[in-house]
């Protein structure tokens, strides 16, 4: 089946959700603090809005199942915060109020089916915050597979020096980049293992969020002695998905054994990379499991590769 239209509504959507995230980060925004004590912004809760009601308008029988809660915006401490929200997302659909925007947002409290659509309207918020890399990350997926993904990057640097990614891919059709600004999807390819300078891995900038000890050590085990490249978000999958680094590995931090990684932080990700020849699993080698929730509750860590080191870095993780 063709995905043209979810393809083109979920582009045109991250763009817009894209343009707010930069608007409110010029302005140097504030955290707010969740009940799990990570970090929030306006921006993640503008972000969510428009996606929401952008794919609620159109594919109305899909359920969205997305990071941010309205409920956490609804207390009247916090007015002033969704009157911020509001005002951002006024930029872009002016018929916004903040009742309105509230169950945009609601939108995203579906659960997963057969076929839905996953959100993480800024993936990587400490990054965001930091002035690092973020992104905006939104997948379609049907019977447990992920078929549409879209990532926008608007900190992530193209070879002009200029800032911002966009990456599409489509299952079955390839992987693509081009810049948020505008321009032409161009087709990317993970790197060849013979090309020396991209023997590189990524991994979180966040300790907590890995265990960064053991990953280098894993690299190593597979030839790879530079340094990691540390970057936010699910821009490391665009990295592994154009070659920049051949691997990605996100094993359980020593903080948090017991964590469990989130299908938005890995479903629009997961996509770009296959369909550029990359490959992923958990760190037993299972392939990550969209069919039972929100979190991957079958799967532990998370391996992104170009493929032809894949089981070279399961043997080093056995
Ligand atoms: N203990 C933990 N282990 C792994 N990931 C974690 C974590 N605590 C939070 N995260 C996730 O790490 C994501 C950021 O990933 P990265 O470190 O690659 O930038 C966060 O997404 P959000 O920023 O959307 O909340 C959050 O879901
Ligand atoms: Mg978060
Ligand atoms: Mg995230
Ligand atoms: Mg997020």
């Amino acid at each position: 089946m063709s995905y043209e239209k979810e393809k083109q509504v979920a582009i045109d959507a991250a763009i817009a959700a894209a343009k707010l995230c930069q608007q409110v980060r010029q302005a140097i925004p504030a955290a707010m603090e969740k009940t799990d004590k990570s970090p929030v912004t306006v921006a993640d809760y503008g972000s969510q809005a428009l996606i929401c009601k952008a794919i609620g308008d159109m594919f109305g029988d899909d359920p969205i199942v997305a990071e941010e809660d309205a409920a956490d915006l609804s207390t009247s401490e916090m007015a002033p915060q969704l009157a911020k929200v509001t005002d951002y997302v006024k930029e872009l659909v002016p018929e916004a109020t903040p009742e309105a925007v509230k169950s945009w947002i609601d939108r995203g409290n579906g659960e997963v089916a057969p076929r839905y659509w996953t959100l993480d309207p800024i993936d990587g918020t400490k990054g965001f915050l930091r002035q690092d890399q973020y992104a905006v990350a939104l997948a379609l997926v049907e019977s447990g597979q992920v078929k549409v993904g879209v990532l926008a990057c608007p900190a992530m640097p193209l070879e002009n020096g200029e800032c911002g990614i966009l990456y599409v891919a489509v299952r079955g059709e390839g992987a693509f980049m081009a810049p948020l600004a505008g321009g032409d999807l161009q087709p990317i390819r993970v790197a060849d293992i013979g090309d020396a300078a991209n023997l590189r891995f990524v991994e979180s900038v966040e300790s907590g969020h890995g265990d960064q000890s053991r990953q280098s050590a894993v690299a190593k085990a597979v030839g790879i002695t530079a340094d990691s490249l540390r970057m936010d978000s699910q821009a490391k999958y665009g990295a592994v998905a154009s070659g920049q680094a051949v691997l990605y590995l996100r094993l359980p931090s020593p903080k948090s054994p017991n964590y469990r990684e989130k299908i938005w932080d890995h479903a629009a990700g997961t996509i770009v990379v296959e369909e550029a020849g990359g490959r992923i699993t958990d760190m037993h080698g299972k392939p990550l499991d969209f069919s039972i929730g929100a979190k991957f509750a079958n799967n532990q860590g998370v391996v992104v590769s170009n493929g032809t080191i894949h089981e070279k870095v399961l043997e080093a993780l056995a």
